[in-house]
């Protein structure tokens, strides 16, 4: 039984973000800080020239280029066996970065890191950081899926180019923002300028700083998380892919927009001390809680069900919880059909015992979610 390596497997950025939102520019801000570090970068191309790669500024760290076009199961294959290329020749790079193209859905590129065992074992997939365009990401969440589900699937979101658009814009974009995704982190940017420490090394996609699951968690600076756990036996670890052949929760069969359906409703919209609150109702976020234990074998076979038959609907899925009889946390996470759980840090002295799990996705069914959760209470 292997030690608790989250601290030893390398992280891994995934650069999301439409069209030229910034994502490049975020990317050579990240190479020419003097941070030390050293980044393998991995550049998903769209298109048949590789200019991207050209773009990327840095001496020292290398640029390792993906197929074209769509970022699925192909570029996935090629995804990983770059990653296992890298993993080989580990010492030499701190971190891994992968800027996905901007038409991606970065819903495959996170499940590699679930999915594929040999990269699961050394690499972690530490936040999902999606450059947003404050000028033009209204329109872009009016006529295209994969700009919403890259800011439904954030960890991190870099509201960028805000010397472009009056206040009054700003704050109406960040309230569709907040509609689409109330637990990511959104930063204001204008050329991508934030600190480093904003984006990476975050352990938000792990949620060791539980930034998805309460919003008020991600004011708190909370550096108390636990890097140095070691020794523990995982008997709680799992690891399972639900989905038919390649599990990416694609929907083939539907063709160009990947089966993510792209419903033109209108959107709520309420004021709410000058920041517009929007609800998204094509996208949807629940999150539950129960005030103690859950009971292991009645919420293990519930979420596994829960995955086998309503995954296509979960974007993400999250969760913290306190099983009966457990010193440590349990954190689990999903993409879509796949699962991925953990028996983490013990619980605080001064830290009260509860069970939380959130879901971002589509046609959530709120109140059997609620019931099934609540079933679970230990
Ligand atoms: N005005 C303004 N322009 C910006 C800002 N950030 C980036 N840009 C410009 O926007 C353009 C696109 O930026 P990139 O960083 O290439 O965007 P990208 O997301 O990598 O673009 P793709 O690779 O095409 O998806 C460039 O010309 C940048 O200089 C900003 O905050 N304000």
């Amino acid at each position: 039984m292997a030690a608790d390596a989250s601290s030893e497997k390398t992280p891994v950025t995934v650069l999301t973000g439409y069209l030229g939102a910034g994502k490049t520019t975020l990317l050579n801000r990240i190479l020419s800080e003097p941070h030390g570090k050293k980044y393998a970068v991995i550049v998903n191309e769209f298109g048949e020239i590789g200019i991207d790669n050209d773009l990327v500024v840095g001496a020292d760290e290398e640029v390792f280029e993906m197929n074209n076009g769509c970022v699925c199961c192909t570029v996935r294959g090629d995804l990983i066996r770059i990653l296992e290329g890298l993993m080989k020749r580990k010492g030499k790079f701190d971190a891994i970065i992968v800027e996905t193209t901007g038409l991606a859905d970065p819903a495959p590129v996170a499940q590699t890191f679930f999915i594929d065992e040999e990269v699961g074992r050394k690499a972690r997939l530490d936040a999902v950081v999606t450059v947003a365009d404050a000028k033009w990401l209204t329109e872009r969440l009016k006529d295209a899926p994969e700009a919403k589900n890259q800011i439904a699937f954030a960890d991190v979101i870099l509201l960028n180019k805000t010397d472009l658009v009056s206040r009054d814009e700003l704050d109406e974009v960040e309230g569709r923002i907040r509609g689409i995704n109330p637990y990511a982190r959104v930063i204001r940017t204008t050329k991508c300028d934030v600190p480093l420490d904003a984006v990476l090394d975050k352990g938000a996609f792990d949620l060791d700083r539980i930034l998805s699951i309460e919003p008020a968690f991600l004011e708190a600076d909370d550096h108390a998380h636990d890097h140095h756990h070691h020794g523990h036996g995982h008997d709680h670890h799992h690891h399972h892919e639900h989905g038919p052949d390649c599990g990416c929760g694609h929907d083939h069969a539907a063709g160009e927009d990947h089966g993510h359906k792209h419903h033109d409703h209108g959107h709520g919209e309420h004021s709410h001390g000058g920041l517009k609150h929007y609800h998204d109702e094509t996208m949807q976020s629940v999150a539950f809680e129960i005030p103690g234990d859950v009971d292991a074998n009645k919420f293990m076979p519930w979420v596994n069900n829960l995955a086998q038959t309503e995954g296509q609907n979960f974007l993400r899925w999250k969760g913290i919880l306190a099983f009966a009889g457990e010193p440590r946390r349990f954190v689990f996470q999903g993409v879509h059909m796949i699962l991925d759980g953990d028996l983490q840090r013990e619980w605080r002295p001064d830290e009260k015992r509860r069970s939380k799990i959130v879901f971002i996705g589509k046609e959530l069914d709120e109140a059997k979610l609620r019931q099934g959760f609540e079933a679970c209470a230990a």
